[in-house]
């Protein structure tokens, strides 16, 4: 099963009712590949997901960018899967690296989010990635894997995940991947869910790549084999991001 590209927009604890309609306008008036072609989603912070909702084009979708790791209750400031079910919404993000490092989510705390979100019928984006220090002592694999794994023991409906690796070096600091970098860890994830998860999944599972992913770098790294799109932080709040949704349609080397 071809595996159709996928970008996501994460624009994480910014934007002001202006500045989102703004962005909504941008993408709504976007010439892109069609829906066939390249999956768009786009998640803004809870405050703005269903005016983002209402005013969207309906070929894109949004995500929330958290929510709570089991049903709601008394758990001050969290929003809780059923509700963004309530609202229409289809996407979460669970597992950013932002959250692992600032929140102290852990790895099971990251599978059961994902686990309880899938149940209650979200599709999500599962991010997993290293950090600089472990990058440089030669344990990626070792640290994206055991991620992976915490997520992989949880979930029961593939179809409905998509991952999204994100070394934590590459987010936010300019300092993208080398598409032969970013390659080189899809790939290995993919020989990994192969292993661990079963053949089917591991062809048709989307692994996308985050961190400092802009207008002028997508094309190299969409050509790559093994990344099935992005996940876009800073980038999606400006107008390139519509130059990083048509990248859907570069040839794979
Ligand atoms: O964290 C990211 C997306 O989730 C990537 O952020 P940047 O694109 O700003 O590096």
């Amino acid at each position: 099963m071809a595996r159709k590209f996928f970008v996501g927009g994460n624009w994480k604890c910014n934007g002001t009712t202006e500045e989102v309609k703004k962005i909504v306008t941008t993408l709504n008036e976007a010439e892109v590949p069609s829906e066939d072609a390249v999956e768009v989603v786009v998640s803004p912070p809870f405050v703005f997901l269903t005016l983002v909702k209402s005013l969207l084009r309906s070929d894109f979708h949004v995500a929330a960018q958290n929510c709570w790791v089991r049903k709601g209750g008394a758990f001050t400031g969290e929003i809780s899967a059923g509700m963004l079910v309530n609202l229409g919404i289809p996407w979460v993000i669970i597992g950013h690296s932002e959250r692992r490092a600032l929140l102290n989510e852990s790895n099971e705390f990251v599978g059961d989010k994902v686990m309880y979100a899938l149940s209650q019928g979200l599709k999500v984006i599962a991010c997993i990635g290293e950090t600089l220090e472990q990058r440089e002592s030669g344990s990626t694999m070792a640290v994206v894997a055991a991620q992976t794994k915490a997520i992989a023991d949880k979930v029961t409906s593939w179809g409905n995940v998509v991952l999204a690796y994100e070394p934590v070096w590459a987010i936010g600091t300019g300092k993208v991947a080398t598409p032969a970098q970013a390659q080189e860890v899809h790939c290995e994830l993919r020989k990994w869910l192969h292993e661990n998860v079963g053949a089917e999944i591991a062809t048709s599972t989307r692994i996308i790549y985050g961190g400092s992913v802009n207008g002028a770098n997508c094309k190299e790294l969409a050509a790559q084999p093994d990344v099935d799109g992005f996940l876009v932080g800073g980038a999606s709040l400006k107008p390139e991001f519509v130059d990083i949704i048509k990248s859907a349609t570069v040839k794979k080397n």
